[in-house]
């Protein structure tokens, strides 16, 4: 079964900002204690996990949210031996910054801000702009105050500091699978193929490690974009977080064979790093655009557009699925054909429109009185089929009886002038009464039969064949 990665069910907003504050206060130690002495940390998640949590959970992004992050911040520089000055200053500029970045994302449309829209990256990028240079300029002012050195040096450090965190953890945040997630195309790929886009990745980390140089940063480029052709925007928006930040940290401890010759060298491997990722961004957010595509595109082929249930032939292939395993589990099935009962009238009466808000009532109401695993279809007109597996003769007459009295008593239509009532003519077979051999045709032309006579023998009811 597929479990989701974060909770789906939403907190109360007053626990929510609670939980933000005491996030926000842990991502600011975690900042604080990767801090190099006196100065700014490379790593530095709290404005980022603020952004990604604004603009993922929109209900969590009124003003209460802004005062709860203020004070993890600040109660973290404090229990760390800050100044009130100092940690006041620095974490106006880090919401200032956070802040920037949500108004450029939070309009946008959900599936742009989940990341699967193409657009998705660039949008990303904007806003880890506009962000990291809103916050940058705000904080930059308290280097020759408290840091003892230049403003532009803080501006740069800054601001190539914060793009690196933000395009590196908002991914991560926004693409976080769901509960509501429809489940992940079941695609036959085996192991061999699954992990090869990953073992490429620590195959180029190796290789880099070992040839140096300034060109060894674009090394894993391959490897990114191949685990963003083949994993979804969460997992390779985390492989692009590791693998950057590892990046930064096997130069910082000469691991990376790499040594930047200045200090402006340091702005640019940071911004450099963070523009790697960007490219395998783009790509998964591509490949999960064209997934749901897709996705979409198989689920109109696959489903009658009036009513929802399968169309025809999704039908009759899952019914010769279903067929061949419940007749080798010898329960065999039933299937079962639904014919409207003067349908022409309801359209010749009250017109089309309301022809066809009964056959979509129709079909929910069948729905609701067959079981979840019984498969519906509509096989053309005013006529459907239902594929019972694993029932007996006796069941299956039952659930079509079920089916039938539920047609009968569904509520008269809404719409004014529409039509009252209606009922259903059923004929039905089970595949243990036609011979082991029977196909899904057979079947079928026997429940046709079945309706046939249950049409001539008066209509609303059932005629087992
Ligand atoms: N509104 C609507 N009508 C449809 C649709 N498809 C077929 N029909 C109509 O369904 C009617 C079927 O009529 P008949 O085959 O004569 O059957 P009936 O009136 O239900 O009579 P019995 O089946 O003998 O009870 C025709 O008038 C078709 O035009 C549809 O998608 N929407």
């Amino acid at each position: 079964m597929y479990r989701p990665f974060l909770l789906h069910r939403p907190l109360s907003p007053p626990l929510a900002w609670l939980g933000l504050s005491v996030l926000i206060f842990a991502a600011c130690l975690v900042g604080i204690f990767a801090r190099p002495i006196g100065f700014l940390s490379v790593f530095w998640p709290a404005n980022a996990l603020l952004l990604g949590l604004l603009v993922r959970y929109p209900r969590l992004a009124r003003p209460p949210a802004w005062v709860a992050a203020a004070v993890g911040y600040v109660a973290a520089d404090l229990v760390t031996g800050s100044s009130w000055s100092m940690a006041l200053w620095l974490n106006g500029a880090n919401l200032l910054g956070a802040t920037a970045g949500w108004l450029v994302l939070r309009r946008l449309d959900e599936r742009i801000r989940r990341l699967q829209r193409t657009i998705s990256a660039l949008y990303l990028l904007l806003a880890a702009l506009a962000a990291s240079a809103v916050g940058a300029l705000a904080g930059c002012g308290a280097a020759p105050v408290y840091f003892n050195s230049p403003w532009t040096d803080l501006l740069s450090l800054w601001f190539s500091t914060e793009l690196m965190n933000y395009m590196l953890i908002v991914p991560v945040v926004l693409a976080a699978p769901r509960a509501d997630d429809p489940p992940p195309a079941t695609q036959e790929v085996p192991l061999i193929w699954r992990v090869a886009p990953v073992s490429s990745l620590l195959l180029a980390e190796g290789v880099r490690t070992v040839i140096g140089g300034p060109g060894m940063l674009a090394f894993v480029v391959p490897g990114l974009l191949w685990c963003a052709l083949s994993y979804s925007p969460f997992v390779s928006s985390l492989l692009s977080l590791v693998v950057c930040l590892w990046t930064m940290a096997g130069v910082a401890t000469g691991v990376l064979n790499f040594t930047p010759a200045h200090a402006s060298d340091v702005f640019s491997l940071r911004v450099g790093v963070t523009l790697l990722a960007l490219g395998p961004l783009a790509v998964a957010c591509a490949s999960a655009a064209r997934a749901e595509a897709l996705r979409r595109l198989d689920h109109a082929v696959r489903h009658d557009d009036l009513t929802g249930v399968l169309a025809r032939r999704a039908l009759l292939k899952q019914g010769d699925r279903l067929l061949v395993r419940y007749q080798r589990e010898s329960t065999g099935l039933a299937v079962m054909m639904v014919d409207v009962d003067h349908f022409k009238q309801v359209n010749d009466q009250h017109g089309h429109g309301a022809g066809d808000r009964l056959l979509v009532s129709i079909a929910q109401t069948m729905a609701r009185a067959l079981r979840p695993h019984d498969a519906l279809g509509r096989m053309g007109g005013e006529e459907f089929a239902a594929v019972l597996p694993g029932v007996s003769p006796t069941e299956a007459q039952a659930i079509a009886e079920r089916v039938r009295s539920a047609v009968e008593q569904q509520a008269p239509d809404p719409v004014e002038g529409g039509p009252q009532r209606a009922t259903v003519s059923i004929g039905l077979v089970h595949s243990a009464t036609m011979g082991s051999d029977a196909d899904m045709d057979t079947l079928l032309l026997a429940a046709d039969a079945a309706l046939y006579r249950a049409k001539a023998e008066g209509r609303n009811r059932v005629m087992v064949g």
